[in-house]
């Protein structure tokens, strides 16, 4: 497979942008004229800063307003064409996008625009450079890339071709399948984005919000079987016109450009295995089965602190690291360890954010095959020395630089509480805990493309739309990742602004990190009892909210009453009914949120999202403070 981008694509510098895309593994880059007008450098110097970073200019792009032209206009347009062969010529590509007029003085007509390319094409038959032609959504009269490749046929000339682009395919909902039965030597190239759902007008859509493949809604797999039906085996490129991205770090865009082309490719030879595609084999996306376990980094003070909660939640100390310091509190299929270790990569991980989750472990079908696979789509894999006879747990870096580790059951990953700790009787009956029922993790909003494409493309997971949640001082983002049988529940969570509790989560811990671990229980109303015996306190919530609760649910006063009493919050979706009971925050704002989900209740409880934040943030200020 051979890779592209659009320099439009990448913030930054001319020599910044180039930097970037090189380092993550592309074969080529398509010049936008833009880019290259603000450049001050010549066409040649141009040429020799791709060459120097072993990258081929693919395209030189757009050439506007071509076809369908009046007299005189038309023959200014065949002018201008010839002056940008001369800058193509100098910068070395044989390759220019045309794409279709929006001129409000363009005439319609295939046969005039076929005689236009036809001339055009010998022109540039001359120079020895080819002309592709993409349809743009909103073009005046070719908005179609059905009537685009007419045209082509039509011009019936060697060096003219067509340009297809998924995102103004899919955009106005045209059959990618359609592109099947053209010729694959007359697709001169092809252009990816992704977008998500939003009904919107289709050219500010475009130049705005397009994504990586995978990180919207579209359907790019589809579009990208079918030109790879053709045996089309050229350059595929990104272009991706989206706000965030250009004020982005160069190299994280450009890495996840270069991840999203293996993701959907090796998803197009599994969703068609008949068709050829040229990329090395790789593990399939890893099924996850569940947190296996979280890993606190702290110091003794933070250590003491989160495990005078965890005890006050019905946690055990079960085990102990045979050679680090790293205790094991355990509770049903819960493992929370506190690591204390005055060296390594959790060490590391405390000194720059304090007590805080620097690991989490999944439960997958087959850890090192995960690991096998992250690496292929150019995720960094995490190994540290361990001691004589412990397990090397397979693992990679994740967001904010914490690891994730991988378990599954084979014979020396499946018994790691064996191996690696000594058992520590524990004496408490427990509060009913289960499982994890799913981990938060807090984010730059800026970031969490990029970590939804990091997951989704590893894993066997779908996504959720991305829903807005209210927090007294902004919105925050919040996309959810799960398993199909809702085993492993994921939320990541973007932070607009640092006055948001997830905003000032990452600012006091120095980045994006796990904010919020909810604990599944089968009873919430006994958990409570039980809690409150421990010693537990729970996170207050104002009475008015169970006023409203009462009356928008037609709740039995009896519930009402109940829910009041326990502080537990309530929502119901079209399966079942879901119950929230949530500890004060710790620190700088990590939750701790016990639930109960009954009959197949789905969602996350997001309409009480405003209620509780308003609550931990009266928790968090300090009495007569003013907020931070
Ligand atoms: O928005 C545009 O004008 C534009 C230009 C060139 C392209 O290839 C494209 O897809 C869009
Ligand atoms: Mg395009």
């Amino acid at each position: 497979m051979k890779t592209s981008i659009a320099t439009v694509s990448i913030s930054g510098e001319f020599s910044e942008k180039l930097a970037a895309i090189a380092a993550a593994g592309f074969d080529g880059i398509e010049i936008f004229e833009n880019d290259f007008l603000a450049f001050d450098g010549s066409p040649r110097e141009v040429a020799k800063m791709a060459a120097d970073v072993g990258l081929e200019i693919t395209l030189y792009q757009p050439f506007r307003d071509f076809e369908g032209l009046p007299e005189p206009q038309r023959q200014r347009a065949f002018d201008r064409a010839e002056r940008k062969f001369d800058v193509m010529a100098e910068l070395g590509t044989d390759l220019m996008l045309v794409c279709s007029s929006v001129s409000p003085v363009s005439l319609g007509g295939i046969d005039r625009a076929a005689d236009d390319f036809r001339e055009l094409g010998e022109r540039a038959a001359k120079r020895n450079i080819r002309i592709g032609y993409e349809a743009l959504a909103w073009g005046r009269h070719v908005s179609d890339h059905r009537d685009a490749w007419e045209i082509v046929r039509r011009a019936d000339h060697p060096n003219i071709g067509l340009i297809v682009d998924s995102f103004h395919t899919l955009a106005r909902k045209i059959d990618p399948n359609t592109i099947r039965s053209i010729p694959k030597d007359k697709i001169f190239f092809v252009q990816l984005a992704d977008a998500p759902a939003i009904d919107m007008d289709l050219l500010y859509w475009s130049r705005h919000y397009r994504n990586m493949p995978g990180e919207g809604d579209l359907q790019v797999a589809e579009f990208m079987r079918a030109v790879t039906a053709t045996g089309y085996d050229g350059y595929i490129s990104l272009e991706i016109f989206n706000d965030q991205f250009r004020g982005g770090s160069p190299r994280a865009i450009a890495d996840d450009g270069h991840r999203s082309l293996i993701w959907l490719m090796d998803k197009v030879r599994r969703d068609e295995p008949a068709l050829p595609v040229n990329l090395p084999p790789m593990p399939a996306p890893v099924g996850v089965e569940g947190v296996a376990f979280i890993e606190f980094a702290a110091d003794e003070a933070g250590a003491a602190s989160i495990g005078k909660l965890l005890s006050s939640m019905g946690f055990v100390e079960a085990g102990r690291h045979v050679s680090k310091d790293v205790v094991l509190w355990r509770q049903g299929d819960i493992n929370i360890l506190i690591n204390t270790e005055r060296s390594g990569f959790a060490h590391s991980s405390f000194l720059v954010h304090g007590t805080s989750v620097y690991a989490i472990a999944l439960k997958v079908e087959d850890a090192r095959a995960t690991v096998e696979r992250a690496r292929a789509l150019g995720v960094e894999p995490f190994e540290q020395p361990v001691g004589a006879g412990e397990l090397t747990i397979p693992a990679i870096r994740g967001v904010g630089g914490s690891v994730i580790y991988f378990l599954d059951s084979s014979d020396d990953l499946g018994q790691v509480w064996d191996i690696d700790f000594k058992r520590v009787e524990g004496d408490k009956p427990g509060a009913g805990l289960t499982t994890v029922d799913h981990i938060g993790q807090t984010m730059e909003q800026g970031e969490m493309l990029s970590w939804l494409l990091f997951y989704t493309s590893i894993f066997r997971t779908r996504k959720t739309p991305m829903v807005d949640v209210i927090d007294p001082a902004g919105v925050v983002r919040s996309q959810v990742i799960e398993s199909e049988d809702g085993a492993f529940r994921l939320t990541l969570n973007g932070a607009e602004n640092r006055r948001t509790l997830a905003g000032r989560f990452i600012s006091e811990s120095f980045g994006s990190s796990v904010q919020h671990v909810a604990f599944a229980t089968s009873d919430i109303f006994a958990t409570a009892r039980a809690l409150k015996e421990a010693g537990f306190a729970p996170l207050e919530i104002s009475p008015n909210y169970y006023d409203d609760v009462e009356a928008r649910f037609g709740l039995e006063p009896e519930l009402a009453d109940l829910l009041r009493a326990e502080n537990i919050l309530y929502d119901r979706d079209d399966k079942g009914e879901f119950f929230q009971l949530y500890a004060p925050t710790w620190g700088d704002g990590l939750i701790f949120e016990i639930i109960e989900r009954r009959d197949n209740y789905s969602g996350y409880g997001g309409p009480n999202a405003p209620f509780r934040i308003a609550a931990q943030k009266r928790h968090l200020r300090p009495k007569g403070m003013p907020t931070r």
